[in-house]
């Protein structure tokens, strides 16, 4: 794939496996924005043993990089409902296989869509967040709301969030406050990397993507990544 040489060689299998695996699909996709995007990255779809070998090398990866390079420290992986639950499992497994020495104790910790009531009740699964710095992982980040919720979500158990890991940044514009999308803004993950101090790290960008897009997808469906990319561009 030699659009892809510039990538990190890690960042080069993970996008060589979300092709392979057909996790990024190209068609007409309904985003929790309400967005209509042209492609779609389904984190749902590293179903099978490889697959989900190569998105958690990924996030470990990253993970460990961004130790190496600017101390990213935390005891907890949190994975919102529901994508990001095997993620933040498998991610924490991978970590402890890679480096037992510091990632040994690392605990994982998710939470329920819906408080359960009765057995052991309440919103999270796993570790307890309380007087913890906790690291989030999710699949993609669009406009920043179910993002925005896990943070919530951890302030309000006590914990500490620190930062968050996506495999794939789309690298859109927060949505307008009167919803007209031609206006510019600013992009979701800077506001939220502003507005809360946070580590955020991209294993993947729509910019990557779209530079790997020619040696694997249709002449259609660039030209109409590319349309979707120019509208929802950020301004910073
Ligand atoms: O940038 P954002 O506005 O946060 O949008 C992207 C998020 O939306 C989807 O999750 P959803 O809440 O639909 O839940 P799911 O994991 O159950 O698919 C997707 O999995 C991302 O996590
Ligand atoms: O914004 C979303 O809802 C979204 C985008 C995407 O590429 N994949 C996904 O699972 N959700």
């Amino acid at each position: 794939m030699s659009s892809t040489t510039t990538l990190a060689p890690y960042k080069a299998d993970f996008l060589k496996a979300s092709i392979e695996g057909k996790i990024l699909k190209f068609g007409s996709f309904e985003l929790k924005s309400k967005r209509i995007s042209p492609y779609f990255f389904n984190a749902g779809d590293f179903f099978r043993a490889d697959l989900l070998q190569a998105i958690s090398n990924a996030y470990a990866k990253a993970i460990i990089e961004a130790r190496e390079q600017i101390g990213l420290e935390f005891d907890v992986v949190f994975g919102p409902a529901y994508k990001g639950i095997p993620l933040a499992t498998a991610t924490v497994d991978k970590l402890c296989q890679l480096d037992p020495k510091n990632y040994g104790q690392i605990c994982y910790s998710f939470d329920r869509k819906e408080a359960k009531t009765h057995g052991e009740g309440g919103n999270i699964v796993g570790a307890p967040l309380k007087g913890k710095k906790v690291l989030i992982v999710d699949d993609v980040i669009t406009a920043g709301t179910a993002k925005r919720d896990a943070i919530a979500k951890i302030k309000a158990e006590g914990g500490e969030p620190v930062g968050i890991v996506v495999a794939l940044d789309r690298m859109e514009k927060l949505p307008s406050p009167d919803g007209d999308d031609s206006k510019p803004m600013p992009s979701a993950i800077g506001e939220i990397r502003k507005e809360y101090g946070l580590t955020i790290i991209a294993i993947l960008t729509l910019d990557d993507i779209v530079a790997g897009m020619k040696d694997f997808a249709s002449a259609e469906d660039i030209k109409r990544t590319e349309e979707y990319r120019s509208k929802y561009k950020a301004s910073d």
